[in-house]
């Protein structure tokens, strides 16, 4: 096993008109990264170099410990990778496609059958394996690439924005099914989106990038650190109990029967409940409110077209998906 799955130093990729990498420097453990960015972060760029099949401009990366300078032949036999779009040929079914890029992994004839009825069956597609792709759904399209990605038993797949497209059901199918990929198989998993929202839910660490910078990289559990507040909601006498709270040099507001109280510390649970008990009022709930990845976000464009829960690191409205409108979660 090893310790860092994809190391990065440095590493930028610079075109004629634009820097699309710029100096990233990041480390990825085993689990399921998510890597957050808008459109144009450079999620695909990194990808790409990751997998040996574009030069860095300057800068270095290893994938499983090997250089992708010089190992890209011997990476992409230990990675499963997953592109954006829509690569499938239409006259082919899901089943001869996947068997074929099994073979192509050098997987031999019974075992890459093998594989792919596994594979395919893993992903949920069953009898319409053996019907042309032309006639699929997006959700089974994006499925059939997942199973491409997985057929040949990688250490890592990189999933480049796997649940572009989809519905919000679909998004939470695929996104069930790429945290199985490393519950049931341990295989680590790297996957974009400009979505913070689901990578939050999906993921054990988090690598935000923004114009091929590195923003932030931390586990999910840090960005989504309880440093909140606290809501309280309480029977009657709300304002009395605000009053008290804050003479207890606690800052809160109170709306309705809800008091929102900033945690200072472990103590500001017993001062509430001291209060409350004081007050003699029913104590309806009392709890931590999380942060959520997207609010540390504070810069959100106004005219991207999603909710808050939705945003992004930087005002890059999305502008060439197929999907738009889909993010209302
Ligand atoms: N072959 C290329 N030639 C010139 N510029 C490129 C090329 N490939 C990507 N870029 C530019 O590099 C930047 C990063 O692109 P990249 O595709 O990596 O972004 P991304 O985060 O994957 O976004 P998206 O989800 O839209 O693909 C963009 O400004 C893009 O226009």
């Amino acid at each position: 096993m090893h310790v860092t799955v994809i190391a990065t130093e440095g590493l930028s990729k610079r075109y004629p008109r634009v820097t699309a990498l710029d100096r990233l420097t990041v480390d990825i453990t085993p689990g399921v990264t998510g890597l957050v960015g808008a459109n144009g972060a450079g999620k695909s760029t990194l990808i790409k170099i990751l997998l040996g099949l574009s030069p860095a401009t300057e800068g270095r990366a290893a994938v499983l410990g090997l250089d992708v300078a010089t190992a890209g032949a011997e990476i992409r036999a230990l990675v499963g990778y997953m592109p954006e779009h829509d690569c499938l040929p239409p006259d082919v079914s899901a089943t001869e496609f996947v068997v074929h890029m099994a073979r192509m992994s050098g997987l031999p004839p019974t075992a890459a059958r093998e594989r792919t009825a596994d594979t395919l069956r893993h992903v949920g597609l069953y009898e319409e394996r053996y019907r042309p792709m032309g006639g699929y759904s997006t959700g089974m399209k994006q499925r059939v690439k997942l199973a491409q990605a997985l057929v040949h038993d990688p250490e890592l797949v990189l999933l480049d924005e796997p649940t572009n497209g989809l519905d919000p059901a679909g998004r939470d199918e695929m996104l069930g099914l790429i945290r199985r990929i490393h519950t049931d198989f341990g295989i680590s998993v790297l996957v974009t989106s400009h979505l913070l929202g689901e990578l939050e839910r999906t993921s054990d660490h988090i690598v935000v990038i923004d114009g091929g910078q590195l923003l932030r990289a931390s586990s999910t559990s840090d960005f989504t650190q309880a440093t909140g507040s606290l809501a309280v909601e309480v029977t009657d006498r709300e304002q009395e109990l605000l009053a008290l709270l804050t003479a207890g040099g606690l800052t809160a507001q109170a709306g309705g029967h809800l008091l929102m109280v900033d945690i200072a510390d472990e103590e500001t649970y017993d001062l509430v409940r001291d209060a409350v008990a004081r007050l003699g009022v029913g104590l309806v709930r009392m709890e931590q409110r999380r942060h959520r990845i997207a609010e540390l976000f504070t810069d959100v464009p106004t005219d991207y077209p999603t909710g808050p829960m939705n945003g992004l690191p930087s005002g890059h409205p999305s502008q060439d998906q197929e999907g738009e409108g889909r993010d209302a979660t």
